[in-house]
């Protein structure tokens, strides 16, 4: 097991926690339906008499360095050209509609969350559908967002495409954009290790679980949020009950193996050891499973949200030849988890702001 260098204090732990899922939202978000989906629109800030806007465009799965450069750029442009800064984003995400659906880094809430947490004045989430697939840049851009704000800029990265066939490309956008009076920035990748990050990069790094590097290409630690539901009842005989997390599908859930990290719910964060994909002790291979031992907590939490942060892979999944070795293997996991994430946090969790 890799030590890990620090054990926790409170306040780092507290600081992984909120820059992993977000909950450092500083402003509020009123929301508002538009003909092609839905406005969020930050306190002090308006969408009456179509605001001129600076905007960035992307799906922005899982907000890495990159995404979060973008967005920086194009808030300091909307500051200097003293207008509202806008991201433009897409329900469901496009790859679910024009190509078969893949895991997601985050579910749209906790995109749209993220997007909060950066502290731009307007979120447009535009809903994504065959039409929308089929429709010129162009269009999009003087129709869609023209019918709603006023575009100054358009911030995209340089490998950025979108529209019909694709067709909306820096150029073609640049183009559009002097005949229009819209200045479009195409802004150049940011590279970890000579590659552009990038959300798919990520997703394999995490299917891989090695959550170590995924956590430098998002700036924060990698989360999955779900749904707490029963499981076999056998963990708590073992000692160590286990929370068991159902997630959608389509959530981006790292590889088989037991992980050191947070379990959060009701607004508090535990210190959890946990086990993803089915024990193969008990059964076959099942990737759509994760269950966590929430270090000092004891009660029912069975049908709450939930969501686990995960911090440090600690070993490969194993089969055990007895359950006396399971216990102690795991209870050495559980101690580890409790010494390096679980300093000063207390018998009662820690505080997060939800
Ligand atoms: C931190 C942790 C590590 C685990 N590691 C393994 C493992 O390597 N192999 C295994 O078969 N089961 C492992 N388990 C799963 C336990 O066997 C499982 O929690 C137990 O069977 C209870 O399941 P239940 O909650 O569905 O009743 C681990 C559980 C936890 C919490
Ligand atoms: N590394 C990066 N640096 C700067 N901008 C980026 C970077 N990666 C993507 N962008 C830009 O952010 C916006 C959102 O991009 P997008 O959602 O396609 O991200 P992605 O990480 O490339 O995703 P995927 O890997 O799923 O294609 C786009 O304008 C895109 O060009």
């Amino acid at each position: 097991m890799t030590p890990l260098s620090y054990p926790l204090s409170s306040a780092t732990s507290r600081e992984l926690i909120c820059e992993s899922v977000f909950s450092d939202v500083q402003r509020g978000y009123g929301r508002v339906e538009l003909p092609f989906g839905m406005a969020y629109v930050a306190d002090g800030a308006s969408l009456a008499d179509k605001p001129p806007v600076a905007c960035c465009i992307g799906a922005f799965d899982g907000l890495h360095l990159g995404h979060r450069d973008l967005v920086g750029s194009c808030m300091s442009d909307a500051r200097s050209l003293g207008v509202l800064s806008a991201a433009v984003t897409f329900d469901p995400d496009p790859s679910e509609v024009l190509s078969c659906p893949s895991a997601r880094l985050l579910g749209c809430a906790d995109r749209l969350r993220g997007l909060m947490s950066l502290g731009l004045d307007l979120i447009l989430v535009v809903r994504f559908d065959e039409c929308l697939a089929a429709t010129d840049y162009r269009a999009f851009l003087e129709d869609r967002l023209g019918g709603v704000v006023r575009l100054c800029s358009v911030h995209v990265g340089s490998n950025f495409r979108f529209g019909a066939g694709g067709a909306g490309d820096v150029a073609a956008i640049s183009s559009w954009g002097e005949a229009h009076g819209v200045r479009c920035c195409g802004h150049d990748l940011v590279c970890s290790e000579g590659l552009p990050v990038s959300a798919t990069r990520i997703r394999s790094l995490v299917a891989s679980g090695d959550i170590d590097s995924a956590r430098e290409l998002l700036g924060r630690c990698h989360f999955v949020s779900g749904v707490v539901e029963h499981g076999r009842g056998q963990g708590r005989a073992f000692g160590f009950p286990t929370a068991n997390l159902r997630f959608s599908p389509l959530s981006c859930v790292p590889g088989a193996g037991v992980y050191a990290g947070f379990f959060l719910f009701g607004g508090r964060a535990w210190p959890a050891a946990v086990n993803v994909g089915a024990p193969p002790s008990f059964g076959g291979p099942d990737p759509f499973f994760l269950e966590a031992h929430l270090v000092g907590f004891e009660g029912d939490i069975y049908g709450r949200s939930a969501s686990v942060v995960f911090v440090r892979w600690l070993r490969p999944s194993r089969v055990f030849a007895s359950t006396e070795e399971l216990e102690t293997v795991v209870r050495g996991n559980i101690d580890w988890v409790q010494e390096n994430l679980g300093v000063g946090l207390g018998d009662s969790g820690l505080e997060v702001s939800a």
